[in-house]
């Protein structure tokens, strides 16, 4: 059975996981583990603007799933000491919408939207003026009376967020003062994020037992989160409820995240590539027909750590597999070798 949560996708998320994940999201920079430039810079920002009493600059961040861009937005209100209103792309359906939204920001709120590379083109339009001149244009009436009336807004700050930077449009990227990309996270600091919400959880883990989680989490904190809530759940019914090594590797078997890391569908990704296309090069909407799952979703969640990680390449003729994703499936490559892997 393949558990959706293991891609890390927020839209994927059961109410339960949810309310979990919400328990264990750091509140503040300080309870923030790594992107630490990032971090850092951002710090800097939110000092600089309360000192100054103005405004943060707009922030965009982007960057694959679960890796920390929602739970960081949250930070930087807490920080900047200011309300947070949080919407996404999908749901600001009309420029009233936006409208209403925006009339209803109190100087310095910080406005979320989630998703914002599917924002409605002309709701993106309205969003300009706020964003650049805190007022909005807006059409009263149509017809013959149709009229437009200029609403000043107070000054606010956007923090929009999204998986797929490259569809953000370039003027609304030129917007954003601030823009930064999250990074997967290595074993190090997942195995603290593992450990620090293993605590909150009243969890008693061995290190060793965190790092195994940490090293399995295909770099993202959510997956790190939701392995130890499943590991947890072996530890109590299989174990006397301490997470030990041996019961961390029971429970990621089970799940189907192998000794790598990764996980059913990165696997399936790369046989198919083997198997049926003879390593690539393939594209990307043949791959998603073979293996039964979106292009966009393999774009957004699979590929970007497959390709980190060195399993798979992307070529101007398509996906190709790595000598390290034959290995990692034991297959012997064919054709005539040194020349397979020079593209
Ligand atoms: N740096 C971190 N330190 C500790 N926990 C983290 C960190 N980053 C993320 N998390 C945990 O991972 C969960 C997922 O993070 P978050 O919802 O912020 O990801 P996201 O980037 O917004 O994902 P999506 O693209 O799906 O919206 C959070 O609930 C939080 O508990
Ligand atoms: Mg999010």
């Amino acid at each position: 059975m393949r558990e959706d949560y293991l891609r890390g996708d927020e839209e994927q998320l059961s109410p339960k996981d949810r309310e979990f994940e919400r328990a264990l999201r750091p509140l503040s920079f300080e309870d923030f583990t790594g992107q630490a430039k990032i971090v850092e810079n951002l710090r800097v920002f939110v000092h600089a603007a309360k000192k100054r009493n103005e405004p943060l600059d707009h922030v965009l961040l982007h960057g694959p799933p679960g890796l920390g861009k929602t739970t960081l937005s949250n930070i930087i209100a807490n920080e900047l000491q200011a309300g947070i209103k949080i919407t996404s792309g999908p749901v600001l359906d009309k420029p009233s919408d936006l409208a209403g939204l925006l009339t209803n920001l109190e100087e310095g709120d910080v406005l979320f939207i989630d998703e914002i590379h599917r924002l409605n083109p002309i709701v993106e339009e309205y969003l300009y003026s706020a964003m650049e001149d805190f007022r909005i244009d807006i059409m009263l009436d149509s017809g013959p009376n149709a009229r437009s009336v200029q609403i000043s807004l107070n000054p606010f700050t956007l923090i929009g967020a999204t998986t797929r930077s490259g569809l953000l449009t370039s003027p609304l990227r030129a917007r954003f003062g601030i823009n930064s990309r999250l990074e997967y996270y290595d074993a190090k600091l997942l195995t603290d994020i593992v450990s620090r919400s293993a605590g909150i959880l009243q969890t008693p883990i061995d290190e060793i037992a965190a790092y195994e989680i940490a090293r399995r989490s295909r770099g993202t904190p959510r997956i790190a989160n939701m392995l130890l809530r499943r590991t947890r759940d072996f530890a109590e019914v299989k174990g006397n409820g301490t997470i030990t090594l041996d019961i961390a590797k029971i429970a990621l078997n089970a799940l189907d995240v192998d000794e790598n890391g990764l996980d059913e569908m990165d696997n399936r990704i790369l046989l198919t590539i083997i198997d049926k296309f003879k390593g690539g090069p393939v594209g990307l909407g043949t791959i998603a027909t073979a293996c039964g799952e979106e292009a966009e979703t393999i774009e957004e969640v699979y590929e970007p750590f497959l390709i980190q990680e060195g399993y798979l390449k992307r070529t101007s003729r398509g996906r190709m597999a790595t000598e390290l994703a034959y290995k990692h499936l034991n297959i012997k490559p064919t054709g005539t070798s040194g020349t397979l892997f020079d593209l």
